[in-house]
């Protein structure tokens, strides 16, 4: 569970995120969605505890600064954050030690076929495309088995093939009772698999949504009402 209460975080003057409070329950895939600075990169790095802020976050009922938190939560980070001259295997052996996982070697396995990265376990992150970059960037959150997982823009650069493997894969962790967090501003990819949605705009929450509470409309309807249509093409 990732629990969010009156988060506000400012930049200067600006108020990035205003009062925002949501809640993404184990076992379902809870969306942020939002135009272009929106405020959805801050929410998810707040939650991360990358960021200074005022508000409460808890992680599956720790503060999200704790050691038990950290424990739980894996974050997928819009852009990969890697050592260029460590390699594939390198990046997920310091992840796993650090998070003291046992026995990864399997997963490890089972995720490099998963990703197709099988044949660049020994090349350098310098040596990977973007897409791959992002594909190893997913397996260090997942290496640890988080319980709760926050995913910033998850598809950036990944091909078609890799979009449909990662969208199965967040169904399954949903399924095994992970709580799933994904901030996005493009519908198409999320709408297949969502179960909660949040619309943010300027900072602020404009509307909270069920997938089962839909009718006639489609989220993407209901997010052009909310934000305006100058922000079609953000979708
Ligand atoms: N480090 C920073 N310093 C100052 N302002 C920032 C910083 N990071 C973000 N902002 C501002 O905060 C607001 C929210 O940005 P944020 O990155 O959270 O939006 P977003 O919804 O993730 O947008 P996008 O979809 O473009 O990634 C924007 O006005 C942005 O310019």
């Amino acid at each position: 569970m990732i629990e969010v209460r009156h988060l506000t975080k400012t930049y200067g003057k600006l108020k990035a995120v205003d009062d925002v409070n949501l809640c993404a329950k184990p076992g379902e895939i809870t969306v942020l969605l939002g135009p272009n600075g929106a405020g959805k990169s801050t929410t998810i790095k707040s939650i991360a505890a990358l960021l200074k802020y005022e508000g409460e976050i808890k992680i599956c009922g720790h503060d999200n600064h704790s050691v038990a938190a950290k424990k739980l939560f894996g974050y997928i980070p819009e852009a990969p954050v890697l050592y260029d001259i460590l390699t594939v295997a390198e990046h997920v052996r310091f992840i796993a030690n650090a998070y003291r996982v046992e026995h990864y070697e399997e997963k490890m396995v089972q995720y490099l076929e998963l990703f197709d990265l099988s044949d660049k376990k020994d090349k350098m992150a310098k040596e990977l495309s973007k897409g791959m970059k992002q594909k190893l960037s997913m397996m260090l959150a997942l290496i640890i088995s988080p319980q709760a997982l926050l995913v910033d823009e998850p598809m950036v650069g990944l091909d078609p093939a890799s979009i449909e493997d990662t969208l199965r894969l967040f169904v399954k962790l949903k399924e095994q009772g992970v709580s799933i967090l994904i901030s996005t501003h493009i519908i198409d990819v999320i709408d297949e698999i969502w179960d909660d949605a949040y619309i943010m705009d300027h900072g602020k929450i404009v509307q909270t949504l069920k997938r089962t509470e839909l009718k006639e409309q489609s989220l993407k309807e209901v997010f052009f009402a909310c934000v305006g249509e100058h922000h079609e093409s953000a979708a």
